[in-house]
């Protein structure tokens, strides 16, 4: 790690949804975490475990039933889970925090071409040159077109191409297009949900690498949300591995993937279940998050399990919430 303040630093965010009836869904519980510029943490997880929520909290795009306790906080110190829908919209959203889409081609919208999606984008967060009087311009709008044409050189999405719809292009350059996207505002921080959902293994590596070099070679932090542990591999330097809506552990990528290996026994169980490696899947299936049971969430699966665990909630050590770790 390095002394620099961290990209984003998260304390104790938790994530309940209100129920009818008053009940509630712990959708994230107590996650904390650090993201040093230039590095990349990947959330690993289960679907369904509450990495999209936490996603959405530190966006501010929860929806009404949702509270939040912790803090999620920026470099100068804005929190985000505090700091309301007009300074999101306006400061953080594209600007300081990039959106690398799930699925670019849904994002992308379909009747306009790529050239058009980063022209608004240039417009509206990044060119200096297009102030409100200087809007519609000539002058502005030949600076509109050339920043739009260097954001597509940025994610390697090729000229040839910029006035091609949606549909028009391959899944690789369509997710160029959004990563361009993602890019403009010049954000420190880029955030990728599933950003490999849906391509085909060579297009997963060329993505994350892509992402990775966006990410190392121009010190932005990124923190990308997986199911796909072989592209967390590839591209992050830190893990953290939920269950249940609480981060279980967070380790080095190099000691988890390597030696000595994952210290959570759901971890274990998690790359265990690869086909690459022993291919066992972990029995059993994850909680109700409305219905969590009072000590580890994962005791009813854990082949170490005692009476405590089902009793009694792990304290994190370092970087690891189980009792026998
Ligand atoms: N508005 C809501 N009201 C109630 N529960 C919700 C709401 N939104 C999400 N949840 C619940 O929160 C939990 C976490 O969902 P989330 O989308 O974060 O999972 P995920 O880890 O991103 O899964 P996946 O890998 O499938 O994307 C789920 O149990 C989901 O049903
Ligand atoms: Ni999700």
């Amino acid at each position: 790690m390095t002394d620099a303040a961290p990209a984003l630093d998260v304390r104790g965010l938790s994530v309940r949804f209100r129920m009818p009836g008053g009940r509630y869904v712990a959708a994230v519980s107590d996650a904390s975490f650090r993201l040093a510029p230039g590095s990349c943490l990947a959330l690993v997880g289960e679907s369904g475990c509450g990495k999209s929520v936490l996603a959405s909290a530190l966006l501010g795009l929860l929806p009404g039933n949702a509270d939040t306790a912790g803090s999620a906080v920026l470099p100068d110190g804005l929190d985000l889970l505090t700091a309301g829908e007009a300074v999101l919209s306006r400061t953080v959203r594209g600007r300081r925090i990039g959106l690398v889409p799930q699925s670019p081609a849904a994002h992308l919208t379909p009747v306009r071409t790529i050239r058009s999606h980063l022209e608004e984008a240039v417009r509206e967060l990044a060119h200096p040159a297009v102030s409100a009087a200087a809007r519609g311009r000539r002058a502005a709008r030949e600076a509109v077109r050339a920043a739009a044409e260097r954001a597509a050189a940025r994610a390697a999405f090729p000229a040839s191409h910029l006035d091609r719809h949606p549909h028009e292009l391959s899944g690789g350059l369509a997710q160029r297009a959004a990563t361009a996207l993602a890019l403009i505002g010049d954000a420190p921080l880029l955030l990728a949900d599933e950003p490999t959902t849906g391509l085909d293994r060579d297009l997963v590596h060329r993505t994350v690498d892509e992402l990775r070099a966006h990410t190392r070679d121009a010190g932005r932090a990124l923190l990308m949300i997986t199911h796909d542990l072989a592209a967390a591999h590839r591209i992050a330097d830190t893990v953290a591995v939920m269950y249940a809506g609480r981060i279980v552990e967070i380790s080095p990528a190099d000691a988890f993937f390597g030696r000595p290996g994952p210290r959570h026994p759901y971890a274990r169980g998690l790359l265990d279940a690869l086909p690459e490696r022993a291919f066992a899947p972990i029995p059993g299936a994850p909680p109700e998050l409305g219905a969590l049971p009072p000590g580890c969430a994962f005791a009813a699966r854990c082949p170490d399990a005692d009476a405590r665990c089902r009793t009694e909630l792990p304290a994190t050590r370092s970087g690891v919430a189980c009792h026998h770790a």
